[in-house]
């Protein structure tokens, strides 16, 4: 077990997706244990209901029983979508000090607007994570406050290398690394559920287009890794000269393949600032 995070109380302020994947992979990787963990919403009792089973934790959108837990907890997370900082902030004010460690993974939401918002100068870490942290795979762009200290900048880079790689930039790259890694994981999706549409539309039986997809994708990742070679180089050595591969990849390029991916990372960036703004629009 990790030394440093081990004795920390960690407190979830929303309990959807980013925070499940985040909880679920600390504690099934041993990196805390549920009882050092807390999680709370705004109303769903069911979801509380289904963490608590799932993972042991202690889950409650009780107002008394959340202002306990968030204000006695070390690292508190904020893991609320965009449209719902605001409410969520005039909440959770009252209930943090200087002592904690605020760790966002809200798209979009800058550290200033978090200082400003909060009235406060404790330590922020602003992160973009994704939801492959679930199997301890994500991975997660990081910056941090002026007030974040060299200790709690390796307390957070733990937290999230317990599930999956850290990388720590300037905040302005966040937006880039939310286009890229952040939603990253449904580009990947949609391209397998393509590959697997397409198989089907080709003769084979559902099962195995997609048992032919998830291999493909696992052994070409796994190529670039074990390999070390470049993608282009990996990708140049399936294409035969005149065959098969070089017909799909030309037919790629006449749908501007790369151009459409490059739009997509962008748009999500750009989607990303626009969502940061949105929230609190009085504050620039
Ligand atoms: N999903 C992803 O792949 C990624 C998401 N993110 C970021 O993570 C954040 C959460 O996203 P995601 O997990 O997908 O969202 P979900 O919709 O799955 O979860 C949002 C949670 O916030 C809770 N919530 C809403 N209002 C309040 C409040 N006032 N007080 C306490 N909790 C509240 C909701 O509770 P209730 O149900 O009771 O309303 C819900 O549990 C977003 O800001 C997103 O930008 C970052 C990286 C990747
Ligand atoms: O779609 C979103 O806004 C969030 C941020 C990155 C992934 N999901």
């Amino acid at each position: 077990m990790n030394s440093i995070i081990h004795t920390k109380r960690i407190a979830f302020v929303g309990a959807g997706s980013m925070a499940e994947a985040v909880l679920r992979g600390l504690i099934e990787r041993g990196i805390t244990t549920p009882g050092q963990v807390f999680a709370s919403n705004r109303q769903n009792e069911e979801r509380l209901q289904e963490l608590r089973e799932r993972y042991g934790v202690e889950a409650s959108c009780d107002p008394v029983v959340k202002r306990e837990r968030i204000s006695s907890a070390d690292i508190v997370v904020l893991c609320m979508k965009p449209k719902d900082v605001e409410a969520s902030f005039d909440e959770l004010k009252p209930m943090l000090n200087g002592s904690q460690l605020l760790v966002s993974v809200i798209a979009g939401l800058t550290i200033r607007k978090i200082e400003i918002l909060l009235d406060t100068q404790m330590p922020i870490v602003r992160t973009m994570p994704n939801t492959s942290s679930t199997i301890g795979l994500g991975a997660t762009g990081m910056s941090f406050s002026e007030s974040v200290s060299e200790e709690q900048q390796e307390l957070a880079t733990k937290m999230f290398e317990a599930v999956g790689m850290v990388t720590a930039v300037p905040e302005d790259y966040l937006e880039i690394v939310t286009g890229l890694s952040g939603s990253g994981p449904a580009y990947v999706y949609y391209f397998m559920e393509a590959l697997i549409q397409a198989g089907i539309a080709g003769g084979l039986d559902e099962n195995e287009a997609r048992r032919l997809t998830m291999q493909t994708l696992l052994g070409a990742v796994h190529m670039v890794e074990r390999t070390g070679e470049e993608p282009a180089e990996l990708r140049r050595k399936v294409t035969s000269p005149n065959g098969s591969t070089l017909a799909a990849l030309q037919t790629l390029d006449r749908y501007k393949f790369p151009e459409a991916v490059a739009a997509a990372v962008f748009s999500s960036a750009k989607r990303a600032k626009e969502m940061g703004a949105e929230i609190a629009p009085h504050i620039r």
